[in-house]
């Protein structure tokens, strides 16, 4: 497709700084003096260090959060709320799972208001699209994650959308699937006469952006900034083996890594698994992890592991989930033997009540976990089905008790007042 550098920009951030209230006086600056455009018939990628604010800068483009400063424009006019020209692919799929295939598409229009016909036709459509024809009335624990996938563009594609995003919509499937997929969403890009006009998407691959994108977009983390946008001007479709795709992915590789190596201590910038960890959460209780850091404040901020055994008359193996629990949270740290309060762990026994609840929050959504949960929730714009979330967890964290992930999610959550979880609906909600 010919790239035209003059057109009028779909979408534009303009001076985009944000930051997030952590609620302890400081926030937390994410982003920073951010300007990019969406242009016509491009795909372009954002690539850069974990936490950088990939997601955010796809988050304010699509209208589902304010920035702090700065603005959104949609062609040329002030952007206000959720861009209802855009759709967004998730990682985590974000599918029904009472739902059949059909039933999961159809539902986007439903709540766009559209009539029965309409709604019949283009959930035809968008299936078709996607290669999914016969799997109408599968489940979406009937299917693989690739299969999963392409249910979720379809859901994407159903609306039409002027722009499509995807973030990371590829990590949670295997290599050569993703393959597939990434050369089909781009014979879909590909027709000038339909939409999507243009894709934008978050990646963490370096030869996956190298082969979808027309610009990519490196940023820099702390607070995270533009880095440089590389054009890239392979011909289509693209060889992933020649010389020249070669020759970009090391170009891409060395600005990347010397975009990270100053100020960030993870050092591979290669597909990265770490960068998409969902962490397993020890059912630790909330009493419990408190208890042991009064405890352990007590006795000079340390003690041994089997001390602590002694002293509160806890079998060893729920003793290590509590550890395990305030160490996720980085409240104590567990040299050898030892478990010792961090200064964070210190500042918070010290601190008072609603100190307590700013620091614990802050750990939450440091763990991608958390941030998964509110990102669903913002989806569901603040009510989130408890039977979703489980499915959620449970093809995040196979070998996990689902149920028993989603307990810890919501007690812990309660006591950063990050969630409510309303019983009786079977419900969790913003708090
Ligand atoms: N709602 C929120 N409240 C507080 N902090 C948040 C919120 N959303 C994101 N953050 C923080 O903002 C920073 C950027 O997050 P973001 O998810 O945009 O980064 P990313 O580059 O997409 O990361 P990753 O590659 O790990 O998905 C992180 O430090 C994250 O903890």
């Amino acid at each position: 497709m010919a790239l035209d550098h003059n057109a009028q920009p779909i979408l534009e951030l303009r001076g985009i700084q944000k930051s997030f209230d952590r609620g302890t006086g400081v926030p937390l600056r994410v982003l920073e003096d951010i300007n990019l455009d969406i242009r016509p018939n491009e795909v372009i990628c954002l690539i850069g260090p974990s936490g950088c604010g990939k997601s955010t800068i796809m988050r304010i483009f699509a209208g589902l959060i304010e920035p702090t400063q700065g603005q959104v424009r949609y062609r040329g006019q002030k952007q206000a709320g959720l861009n209802s020209n855009v759709a967004i692919v998730f990682q985590g799929f974000a599918l029904y799972p009472w739902m059949t295939v059909e039933a999961n598409v159809e539902n986007v229009l439903v709540a766009k208001g559209l009539d029965p016909a309409e709604i019949r036709e283009r959930t035809n459509r968008a299936i078709r699209m996607v290669g999914l024809e016969g799997f109408e009335e599968a489940y979406p624990r009937e299917l693989s994650g690739g299969m999963k996938q392409r249910v979720g563009m379809a859901r994407a594609l159903s609306v039409n959308p002027e722009i499509l995003f995807m973030d990371e919509p590829f990590s949670q499937v295997d290599a050569l699937t993703a393959e597939g997929l990434r050369a089909e969403i781009l014979d879909i890009w590909d027709d000038v006469e339909r939409n999507p006009s243009s894709i934008l998407m978050v990646s963490h691959d370096i030869k996956e952006v190298a082969y979808m994108a027309d610009r990519i977009v490196v940023l820099s983390a702390n607070p995270g900034r533009i880095r440089t946008i590389v054009e890239n001007t392979l011909p289509r479709p693209r060889d992933t083996r020649s010389p020249d795709f070669t020759r970009l992915v090391d170009q891409l590789h060395d600005i990347i890594t010397s975009a990270e190596l100053p100020d960030i201590q993870v050092s591979t910038v290669e597909p990265s698994v770490e960068a998409d960890i969902v962490e397993p959460l020890p059912g630790a209780q909330n009493a419990d992890m408190l208890g042991l850091l009064e405890l352990l404040d007590t006795l000079g901020g340390t003690c041994d592991l089997f001390q602590v055994v002694a002293h509160t008359h806890v079998a060893f193996g729920e003793v290590l989930t509590t550890v395990k629990g305030l160490e996720m949270l980085e409240l104590v740290d567990t040299p050898k033997r030892q478990v010792q309060l961090t200064p964070l762990g210190r500042r918070f026994v010290r601190g008072g009540m609603d100190e307590r609840k700013l620091i614990w929050r802050d750990q939450l959504m440091e763990l991608k976990l958390f941030r998964v949960v509110q990102e669903m929730l913002e989806l569901r714009e603040g009510s989130l089905a408890r039977e979703e979330l489980i499915q959620e967890i449970a093809s995040r964290l196979p070998m996990e008790d689902p149920e028993l992930t989603f307990e810890t999610i919501v007690a812990w959550g309660r006591f950063g007042e990050l969630f409510a979880y309303r019983k009786e609906r079977g419900v969790l909600t913003f708090e």
